[in-house]
């Protein structure tokens, strides 16, 4: 579909009918959207726009529990309309923005702020994530409550991009959050164990490459305290992107147990390993870092089994000079939204290992579950409101990453072929993405 193609050009005021859309792999049929809701395609009005939709799937409008921004401060490497707009390129109506932005979400008015910034500006919902420390800093709280009580109503608050080292401050969180059912989640880094410099699986290509070590137990090791103070406190822990299989061990024991922790994985952890670190190449230098063969395997096996939850992209755009350095010296992070469903199209649905079903769970309601996201990841059914990406399953391409709409090109993807399979978003009623 080009942009000037009814899809992106109809007035949210006109009925869109979709035609013959197998529904999260529950079968063919129509969906009628009107004034930003699901309605009975029965009553679609003659004039209605007709969207030819055999042979695809329709899926929610996909939930990103953890996106990078950058606006506020690093505008340079993205915006929110930018973001947004690879959100709904990857077929993504909600996109959940970490703290770790300049200035620092860490308080009410911060979040406030990015939300009206998202719904000025933004092509998909922009859920502001609040910091559990102030700026940051792994020493006092932020303000939790004021923030749970704004507008932004943030539920999720987290560190990202550093670990709430201090497991004294980790239970505090856990407790305070309890009250309004919010969820730390946790970038789980031991910085004893694995500091700043840290860049590298620690194994034989940490050893053979010279580059400093991260140690899977840097990673599980507070997993394993965190889970027990989940426990502790009865409150919610969300475990981000789970690189290694001794975290998936621990997050198998914890949840055996009762303990209410949720976990996600990423696109890259899901396809990537260590290996690609052998060009010294620092588009693929990312936190955590890409671990070995067997740790992909054990990540897939969890995602399929429901030990993790989630598939969240950790978009984390760049700006070219902060990652055109030698390796050690590089932004850690890699581009995700716009690729993300590919990379489980590829790793999970072609081997038939998740079904379009747990697609939808995966990506959709279950995120959406876990920030307490009221009107995002509902069924495709009348009366909901209409999030919606239509997905072709067959469709491939090359990656380009100057084709991506984001500000950065720090695309682990380019170069390789991949399903292309997002071919339209609406969110909320409004195409957002169409070709
Ligand atoms: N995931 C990343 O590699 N980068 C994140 C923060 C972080 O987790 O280090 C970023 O904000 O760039």
């Amino acid at each position: 579909m080009s942009p000037t193609s009814p899809l992106t050009s109809t007035p949210t005021t006109t009925d869109v009918l979709v035609l013959g859309a197998d529904l999260a792999g529950a079968g063919p049929a129509n969906l009628l959207i009107r004034d930003g809701v699901f309605a009975d395609p029965a009553d679609a009005r003659p004039d209605a726009v007709r969207v030819d939709a055999y042979g695809l799937v329709a899926l929610p409008g996909l939930v990103d529990l953890h996106t990078h921004l950058r606006e506020p401060g690093r505008e340079d490497a993205e915006t929110v309309t930018t973001g947004t707009a690879a959100a709904a390129r990857g077929g993504y109506t909600a996109v959940l923005a970490m703290a770790n932005t300049s200035p620092v979400t860490d308080t009410a008015e911060a979040a406030e702020h990015l939300l009206d910034v998202g719904r000025a500006t933004g092509t998909a919902q922009v859920v502001p994530i609040g910091a559990v420390s102030k700026g940051l800093a792994g020493e006092e709280l932020a303000e939790l409550g004021l923030m749970a009580r704004s507008p932004a109503q943030t539920r999720v608050f987290s560190d990202d991009g550093r670990c709430v080292a201090d497991a004294r401050l980790m239970r505090r969180a856990l407790e305070y959050v309890r009250a309004f059912d919010g969820v730390i989640a946790q970038h789980a880094q031991d910085p004893r164990l694995a500091g700043p410099d840290a860049c590298c699986d620690e194994g034989p290509v940490s050893g053979r490459l010279g580059l400093p070590g991260w140690p899977a137990v840097a990673e599980a090791g507070i997993v394993a305290r965190d889970v027990g103070l989940a426990e502790l406190t009865r409150s919610r822990l969300h475990v981000c992107h789970v690189s290694t299989a001794e975290t998936v061990d621990v997050l198998r024991w914890a949840k055996a147990r009762g303990i209410a922790v949720t976990a996600e994985v990423t696109p890259h952890h899901l396809l990537l390993t260590v290996d690609e670190l052998l060009g010294y190449d620092p588009t693929f230098k990312v936190n955590p870092p890409l671990r070995s063969a067997e740790d992909v395997a054990a990540v897939r096996e969890a995602l399929t089994d429901g030990t993790i939850d989630v598939v969240a992209t950790d978009h984390a755009p760049h700006a070219r000079h902060d990652k055109e350095h030698a390796f050690v010296d590089a932004a850690p992070g890699m581009l995700g939204l716009e690729t993300a469903l590919a990379v489980v199209v590829e790793t999970m649905v072609r081997p038939g290992t998740l079904g379009w079903r747990e697609v939808a769970t995966r990506m959709s309601s279950v995120p959406a579950h876990i920030a307490r996201l009221g009107g995002q990841g509902r069924p495709l059914a009348v009366g909901e409101p209409a999030n919606l990406t239509l997905v072709d399953p067959t469709r491939r391409a090359t990656v380009d990453r100057a084709a991506s709409v984001s500000l950065s090109r720090n695309n682990p993807w380019h170069g390789r072929d991949l399903p292309d399979p997002v071919v339209a978003t609406w969110w909320a009623g409004r195409a957002t993405y169409g070709r």
